[in-house]
């Protein structure tokens, strides 16, 4: 089921490449040799059992592992990239469990993600006086409308903090978008939703996403969402790819069956 890239065909025409990606942790190998292409536009679910280095590589596309290998975006290599820098180009991310400031309204929250548009630098201000408010006043707009988007617009001033888990996770996913990114990483961003909660979000996530060029790869347990929203799929195993292919031929996979179900 893996087919092997050409290497002189590796990155080209892909939003994401991941080549010969390899990590370790005081000998143990949490990533080995993982390539794999990403397409513009698409949603591609990285699924395994636990531990087999799906958030790992996660950090690693973030810039806050440094990994062995290349890793392209849009065929620029960003190998050694710092994770700031990588936002900047277009990588925004969430977390498995929600990374949100406590004590922090919603809004608040959101604003953070536009820290990832910060491109100029210190001297901006300097040679543009006012540019840092009208950024900051185009940040805010741009928050409330995805807030409204994401119904959440009531929650606006509310702290994160007592807010149930759905509602903290859809905070997290709209600070990610803020920026506008390129590549969305979500970390399992249906855990500990139901059906219920998970499908309408990601069906506002991806209406969203249409016409805005944004790719998204997607780690997740739950295989109906997957099924759901996911064309392509590569599977991890012990830090290797053991499949990589369309979501229903992965499924039937019997290498993918026994990663999960042993023998
Ligand atoms: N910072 C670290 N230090 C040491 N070991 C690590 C570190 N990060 C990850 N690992 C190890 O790398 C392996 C892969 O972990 P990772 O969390 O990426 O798996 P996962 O596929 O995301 O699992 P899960 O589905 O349970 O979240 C594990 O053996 C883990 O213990």
């Amino acid at each position: 089921m893996v087919q092997p890239i050409a290497p002189s065909r590796l990155g080209v025409g892909a939003e994401l490449s991941l080549e010969h990606v390899s990590i370790s942790f005081r000998g143990v190998h949490a990533l080995r040799d993982v390539s794999f292409e990403v397409r513009p536009g698409s949603v591609t679910a990285l699924i395994g059992p636990n531990g087999a280095g799906k958030t790992t590589l996660f950090n690693c596309i973030s810039g806050l592992y440094r990994s062995g290998g290349t890793i392209r975006l849009d065929g620029r290599d960003i190998s050694t990239t710092r994770s700031a820098a990588r936002a900047r180009l277009g990588v925004a991310r969430t977390f498995q469990t929600p990374a949100l400031v406590a004590g922090w309204s919603v809004l608040a929250n959101v604003v953070v993600g536009d820290c990832a548009r910060g491109a100029a630098g210190p001297f901006a201000s300097f040679l543009q006086p006012g540019r840092e408010n009208r950024q900051a006043r185009q940040a805010h707009e741009q928050a409330a409308d995805l807030l409204e988007t994401f119904g959440l617009a009531h929650l606006s001033e509310t702290p994160v903090d007592g807010l149930p888990h759905a509602q903290r996770r859809r905070v997290e996913i709209v600070r990610a978008l803020l920026p506008s990114p390129r590549l969305l990483l979500l970390d399992e961003p249906a855990a500990g939703l139901g059906n219920e909660e998970s499908f309408p979000l990601f069906d506002r996530l991806l209406r969203w996403a249409e016409g805005r060029d944004m790719t998204v790869l997607l780690v997740e347990h739950s295989m109906d969402l997957v099924m759901k929203v996911a064309g392509h799929v590569v599977v991890l195993d012990a830090g290797g790819v053991i499949a990589d292919g369309a979501a229903e031929e992965v499924r039937q996979d019997p290498a993918v069956i026994k990663a999960y179900l042993g023998e």
